[in-house]
């Protein structure tokens, strides 16, 4: 493989996935842009169009290449014959009559999750952008903006290990590159990143600072001039002077709460543990005796929004998740939930 698939991101996870005749034979490419009958990607050499099929359009829609997708071509290198596996994908689940998904980009492989030391700052909002990192498989990290227009920007720092005590935090001024050092690491060579937060929070500042200077829009890929200065783009990649790329598609920006189911408990570990500990299985945490949960906020250890927050996103993701099939199998859930409390209290 060419050094400027590397630059790309291209990855051992990627490579692995080739077979003989391709891993000889064919060259790959990063998708950079989608449009409707068609993607834009990168080979390398080039970036340039590639027309899809039919065919692909039967498929689901996440079988269809996304931004960050990589691709096989084939020998001409004209036609992009298979999608590789992803290593992370974010997507938007649009409920209607049907459920309706749609991929925004994939093989990201940091999620910085921009909030602000100011009343921007939103523990709930932190939580379901890390229930949204964790369910498209990408780690977070909390950057911390505006660090210089504060007097404590560590409390700030508090309020995030208040949510996980092992959450990467990065604490910035975001027009300053000395502050931005710790981000940077983040964004090696060949590293994909992404970010999101709310409006105002310095998302564009962060990128421009790493950029070191305006992001150029045009396709073509220019060699680093001796001073690895220069930042090159693709579409909706660009490449930072450090070596890592940076995804920025208009969709990213308004991500919502996505199909959360394990991710919630991820991120909600710590409850979901105390509810093991309630006396009944079923426990709605409200005034049930021997309930750990009330147990824990009555002695401080656990804070009462944070359960708030966690029924909130249950109910949304149970709003989310309203096909027949999967009806079925919560009446049928239901039932058995109701049968175990009765055997429990005939046992009590
Ligand atoms: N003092 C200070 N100002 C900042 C910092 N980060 C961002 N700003 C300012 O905040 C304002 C908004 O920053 P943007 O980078 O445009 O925010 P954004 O997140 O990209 O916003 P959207 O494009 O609306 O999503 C600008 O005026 C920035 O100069 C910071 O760390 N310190
Ligand atoms: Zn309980």
């Amino acid at each position: 493989m060419t050094p400027e698939l590397a630059d790309l991101g291209l990855a051992p996870f990627f490579t692995r996935q080739l077979n003989e005749r391709e891993l000889e034979h064919a060259a790959l490419a990063r998708v950079t842009e989608v449009q409707r009958s068609g993607v834009v990607a990168h080979d390398g050499r080039d970036e340039r169009r590639y027309a899809l099929g039919g065919s692909w359009f039967n498929l689901p829609a996440e079988e269809r290449p996304t931004v960050g997708d990589w691709v096989v071509l084939n020998e001409a290198r004209d036609k992009i014959q298979r999608l590789l596996e992803r290593k992370s994908v974010f997507k938007r689940v649009a409920v209607g009559s049907k459920i309706d998904v749609q991929l925004i980009a994939a093989n990201i492989d940091t999620l910085f999750i921009v909030t602000s030391c100011n009343d921007e700052f939103n523990e709930s909002r932190l939580e379901r952008y890390l229930a949204l990192a964790a369910e498209a498989g990408v780690e977070p990290v909390l950057v911390l903006t505006k660090a210089d227009l504060v007097e404590d920007a560590d409390a700030y720092r508090d309020r995030v290990r208040a949510i996980g005590a092992h959450l990467p935090v990065e604490i910035v001024n975001s027009h300053d590159m000395k502050s931005l050092q710790g981000v940077l690491a983040w964004v090696g060579k060949g590293m994909t990143v992404a970010l999101v937060g709310s409006s105002g929070v310095g998302k564009s500042t962060i990128v421009n600072s790493l950029s070191g200077q305006v992001v150029l829009d045009t396709g073509a890929i220019r060699e680093h001039d001796a001073k690895g200065r220069h930042t090159t783009s693709f579409r909706s990649l660009h490449r930072l002077p450090g070596g890592g790329l940076l995804l920025d598609v208009p969709g990213m920006r308004e991500l919502k709460v996505a199909q959360l189911d394990d991710a919630l408990s991820a991120v909600f570990a710590d409850v979901a543990s105390l509810a093991d500990n309630c006396r009944f299985r079923d426990c709605e945490h409200n005034n049930e005796p021997g309930c750990a949960v009330r147990a824990a906020i009555a002695a401080g250890t656990l804070d009462e929004r944070r359960l708030r927050n966690y029924r909130k996103l249950l109910r949304e993701e149970a709003r989310h998740t309203t096909s027949l099939a999967d009806q079925r199998h919560r009446e049928k859930q239901f039932a058995r939930v109701v049968q175990q409390s009765i055997d429990l209290k005939r046992r009590h």
